[in-house]
């Protein structure tokens, strides 16, 4: 159909059509090669401020499932590293490979990871709203975090039992008291680069600040969401 998925006729080599955007300058997301990058000493650390979030819901929009936030007022931010002034928690949504396959976006050095969790936070201090800042060149701040296969993590299970919850595109369920700081890794390194959206619209608005440590998450959390995920609300590919 005209909406866009991940399919071969309507997915990634496809969306330039609807958006021209595709071919841009800074589209996300990138192979990171950390042989590349250039350590920038002006830059400091990232402080994720995060401990009076409000979680509202977890909803299945037929791409992702995502965890959205109070954002009506500043008490969930992230600031420091590249960022001017705080950036607002909007909400979390994770990228699943198909069954066995790695779903991350970014690679480092070519090498995929099982899953990519997204962090996305708005500037408010700019823009009225989220869709403003959605398509403002220093509008949103992403937090992109690897999940590597592993040992069960203790936290992910929350998510993942809450997926049969959300199976069909659309749905969405009460999903309060969740606090993202649970799915950070230990140390808060990172990678930044200007980037865009990763899915349609594709907006050029993302300051990406991508984690170099993976958070551990095992098979059958990872294939239980993504295979409820691709089940459900893919179309077959
Ligand atoms: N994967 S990612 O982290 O790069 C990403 C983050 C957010 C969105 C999003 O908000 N889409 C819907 C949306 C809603 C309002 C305004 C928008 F421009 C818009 F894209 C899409 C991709
Ligand atoms: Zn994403």
């Amino acid at each position: 159909g005209h909406h866009w998925g991940y399919g071969k006729e309507d997915g990634p080599s496809a969306w330039h059509r609807q958006y021209p955007v595709a071919k841009g300058n800074r589209q996300s997301p990138i192979d990171i090669i950390p042989n590349e990058a250039r350590r920038d000493s002006t830059l400091g650390p990232i402080f994720l401020k995060y401990d009076q979030c409000r979680s509202l819901n977890i909803a299945n929009n037929g791409h992702s499932v995502v965890v959205e936030f109070d954002d009506s007022d500043d008490r969930s931010v992230v600031l420091g590293g590249p960022l001017d002034n705080p950036y607002r928690l909007k909400q979390f949504h994770f990228h699943w490979g198909g069954k066995g396959c790695e779903g991350s976006e970014h690679t480092v050095a070519g090498v995929g990871y099982a899953s990519e969790l997204h962090v996305v936070h708005w500037n408010a201090v700019k823009y009225k709203t989220y869709n403003d800042a959605a398509a403002a060149p220093d509008g949103l701040a992403v937090l992109g975090i690897f999940l590597e296969l592993g040992d069960d993590h203790r936290w992910l299970h929350m998510i993942t039992d809450a997926l049969y919850m959300v199976k069909f595109k659309g749905s969405a369920t009460d999903f309060k008291g969740f606090n993202p700081k649970c799915l950070l890794p230990s140390s808060l390194h990172y990678w930044t680069y200007l980037g865009s959206l990763t899915t349609p619209p594709l907006h050029e608005s993302v300051t990406w600040i991508v984690l170099k440590e993976p958070i551990v998450v095992s098979e059958k959390q990872v294939s239980a969401a993504a295979l409820n995920i691709i089940h459900k609300t893919f179309p077959t590919v």
